[in-house]
């Protein structure tokens, strides 16, 4: 099926391990939707996120519905589920080759923060990823890429495109969950009230709060907070 105007499909590919998902993530999705005039974005989270083996990951589901929530208002962003389900460790030239075969039609775009794509000579089968998509790495305003990286990748396959600065990680995101600190505003209010509701990164779950904003008690926690609820994903609640 063609997109606007005839031309070809162009199909963005947002991968991440959304533990949560942030507006940083959807900032970045929607702002390089409107520079390249994106069909459409498809937000894929990792299935097995083989370089994060330094920290617990919350299950996939988990994951795989909180971006299904803050997604589902923008028309042009959907969600698939090829990374977790397929089994083993997740490299994006399987995600790539998955979303090809179901969409042959469409030319994809990879989308993906500077600091991943600094990275992504470490990546399975790197010189390959340059055939499968275009890339399109976000940078911060005043933020450049590593030279060396840059150079490696082709030139015609890569496009920087700086977005709104926002300095949101899920790292913060899951730290200030643990110490009782709000996340509102930081995530979709309906990604607030999904973790709370299954009662994700709480105290106990070894995130730790980092540098001078982590408060020596934690605050009480908030009176409006959804109750918790027996979590389906978790076999021990
Ligand atoms: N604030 C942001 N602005 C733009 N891109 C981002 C931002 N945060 C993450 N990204 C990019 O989104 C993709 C998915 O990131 P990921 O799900 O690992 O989130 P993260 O915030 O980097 O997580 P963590 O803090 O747990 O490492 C990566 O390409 C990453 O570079
Ligand atoms: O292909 C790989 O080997 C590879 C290694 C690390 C990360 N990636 C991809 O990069 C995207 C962002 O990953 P992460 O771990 O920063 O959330 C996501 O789509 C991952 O599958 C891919």
């Amino acid at each position: 099926m063609p997109g606007s105007e005839g031309r070809r499909l162009r199909l963005g590919v947002m991968g991440g391990t959304f533990d949560p998902i942030h507006h940083g993530h959807l900032v970045a999705a929607s702002e390089v939707q409107g520079w390249f005039d994106l069909d459409e974005v498809v937000f894929v989270p990792t299935g097995q996120p083989w370089q994060k083996t330094e920290r617990r990951v919350s299950p996939a589901e988990h994951r795989y519905l909180m971006t299904v929530v803050a997604t589902a208002a923008n028309p042009r962003f959907t969600v698939s589920r090829v990374d977790i389900d397929r089994d083993g460790p997740t490299f994006t030239k399987d995600t790539l080759r998955d979303l090809h075969a179901q969409r042959p039609e469409a030319d994809l775009y990879f989308i993906t923060g500077a600091d991943a794509l600094t990275d992504i000579f470490s990546w399975r089968d790197a010189d390959e990823l340059f055939e499968l998509a275009h890339f399109v790495g976000c940078t911060r305003p005043g933020s450049d890429m590593d030279p060396d990286t840059l150079s490696r990748i082709p030139h015609d396959r890569v496009t920087m495109v700086e977005v709104p600065a926002l300095a949101i990680s899920s790292t913060e995101c899951r730290q200030r969950q643990s110490a009782g600190q709000p996340i509102w505003y930081l995530v979709p209010d309906g990604v607030v009230q999904y973790i709370t509701k299954h009662g994700l990164y709480g105290p106990g779950t070894g995130e730790r709060v980092s540098g001078p904003t982590g408060p020596t008690s934690p605050p009480p926690a908030p009176t409006d907070a959804l109750p918790r609820t027996a979590d389906p994903f978790d076999p021990t609640s």
